[in-house]
Order: structure tokens, then C-alpha cells, then sequence
């Protein structure tokens, strides 16, 4: 079985205070999406990688994994991150499983990336990587003129569950909600929070395999100093 991986790296880090490619910053001494291709190489279960970079920088989004000693397809990715998996789908190739992850997750461990993969052999068309929520969550209403939010319902927290990537997909099934759901995808507002979300709309079910700490998405800037101390403890 085949697996080819696309590497959503063409966002421009608001939520870090950039206005340039976050997948570029060092965590550790080297740039995220040089640490999110080794570990799809690393995993050893991966054939075949393609990175979205944003357009101006596809040339050096290159010579940063050329150095680094890794080979990829980078091509230029869109405004929303479905548009960019959707320009990575468009250049993944044939393969029977594709895993779309966020360079943003830099620290995802291989094992990981193997869990996913061993539950698409398996048989599942959609398999993500989920953790418990830790705070108790609950579903607000429209922002008050004062500031303050009013709570509409407390959501059970025992069947709630954090996404993470890669997510895995029977390549088929993911190719196809994404071609369904093009049209969306120009807009931020409409365009989908991840993946799964799309197979889901499609009909697929998805599976849920254990996540992990490590692979937390660098978000905000308390995120990059936290993978920093991950990254110095696992070094
Ligand atoms: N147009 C976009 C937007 C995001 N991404 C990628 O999707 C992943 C998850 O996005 P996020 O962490 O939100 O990254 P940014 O979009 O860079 O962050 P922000 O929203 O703060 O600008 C990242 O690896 C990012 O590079 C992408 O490929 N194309
Ligand atoms: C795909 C994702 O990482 C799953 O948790 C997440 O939805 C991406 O969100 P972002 O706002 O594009 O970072």
C-alpha cells in the first residue's frame, strides 16, 4: 500500500505576530517544516512528500529541505489551508492513502504518524489522531455590548475530543469531498477547520486514534516556547 503525505506549510503565522512563512521559523535550531518532513521520513511509512508553501516563497521552501537533505514537491498553496491541501491533493500522485498534516505540528512523533497509517490498512477510510479536552467547554451566544459572552449550554466533555494531524484518508474519499467542496474555500469564513470535517460531509465515517502531546500546533507564541522545551527534552 502506497502513502503519500501533503504538508499544509503556506500560512503566514498571525496568531505568532508574523507576516512571512511560519513554516519556515526555527523551533530547535532548524525551520518547522524541516522537522515535519523528517518525521513522515522518519516514520518509515511514507513514500512521498508534498509541501504547500505561499507562492513567493516555493523556491525557498526548496532550498531549505534541500539542505536539510530531504526530498519533497513544494508548490504554492492558497488563501485558506483547505485551499492549499487542496493544491497538495492536486499534486500527491497516485497513491492508496494520503496523510495531511500542518507543519505547524513540527513535533508530531513517527509513531504517530505509524498509528494512523496501521488503522487505514485496517480498513478505515478517515483516521484521526484526537486527545481529550482538558477544560470543561461550553457553547456561547452573541458577544453582549459590555464585552461579557453569555453561556447557552455546558457541552459534556467526556465525548469531546481535540483534533490533530496528520489525519489519513483512503485518497479516493478525501480527493472527492475536496473536489465537492471547492467552491468554499476561496472564503476563510467558509472554509472547513479541517479535513475530516469534509470526508465527514461526504458520508465517510472517521476514526479516532490516539494523539499526542507532542504533536501540538504551534499557534500562538506561548505554543513555540512550549515545543522549545519539548524539543530541548527530546533531543
Ligand atoms: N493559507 C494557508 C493557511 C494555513 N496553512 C497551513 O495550515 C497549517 C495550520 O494553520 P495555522 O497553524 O493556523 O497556521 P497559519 O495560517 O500560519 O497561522 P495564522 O492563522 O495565525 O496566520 C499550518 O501549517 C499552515 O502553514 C496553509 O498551508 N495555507
Ligand atoms: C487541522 C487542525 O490542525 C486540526 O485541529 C486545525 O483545525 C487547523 O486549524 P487552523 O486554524 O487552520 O490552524
Amino acid at each position: 500500500m502506497s502513502v503519500a503525505a501533503v504538508i499544509a506549510g503556506a500560512g503566514n503565522g498571525t496568531r505568532l505576530g508574523l507576516d512571512g512563512p511560519k513554516a519556515l521559523i526555527k523551533l530547535a535550531g532548524e525551520p518547522l517544516i524541516v522537522h515535519a518532513v523528517r518525521s513522515m521520513a522518519e516514520s518509515g511509512v511514507v513514500d512521498r512528500c508534498v509541501v504547500t508553501a505561499p507562492t513567493e516563497s516555493v523556491q525557498l521552501f526548496e532550498e531549505t529541505l534541500e539542505r536539510a537533505g530531504f526530498e519533497a514537491t513544494v508548490v504554492a498553496g492558497g488563501t485558506t489551508r483547505q485551499a492549499s491541501v487542496a493544491a497538495g491533493l492536486d499534486a500527491a500522485g497516485t497513491a492508496n492513502f494520503v496523510l495531511i498534516h500542518d507543519a505547524a505540528r513540527a513535533l508530531t512523533p513517527p509513531g504517530l504518524i505509524r498509528r494512523v497509517v496501521e488503522a487505514l490498512e485496517a480498513g478505515h477510510a478517515a483516521v484521526v489522531p484526537a486527545l481529550p479536552v482538558v477544560d470543561t467547554i461550553k457553547l456561547v451566544g452573541e458577544r453582549a455590548t459590555d464585552g461579557t459572552e453569555p453561556v447557552l449550554e455546558t457541552l459534556d466533555r467526556t465525548s469531546l475530543r481535540g483534533m490533530q494531524t496528520p489525519q489519513g484518508f483512503d485518497m479516493a474519499a478525501v480527493r472527492e469531498a475536496h473536489v465537492r467542496f471547492a467552491a468554499d474555500a476561496a472564503e476563510e469564513a467558509s472554509s472547513a477547520p479541517d479535513d475530516a470535517f469534509l470526508v465527514e460531509a461526504v458520508g465517510y465515517p472517521v476514526a479516532l486514534v490516539e494523539g499526542s502531546e507532542l504533536a501540538l500546533k504551534i499557534t500562538r507564541p506561548l505554543d513555540l516556547r512550549i515545543a522549545e522545551l519539548l524539543a530541548a527534552n527530546e533531543g
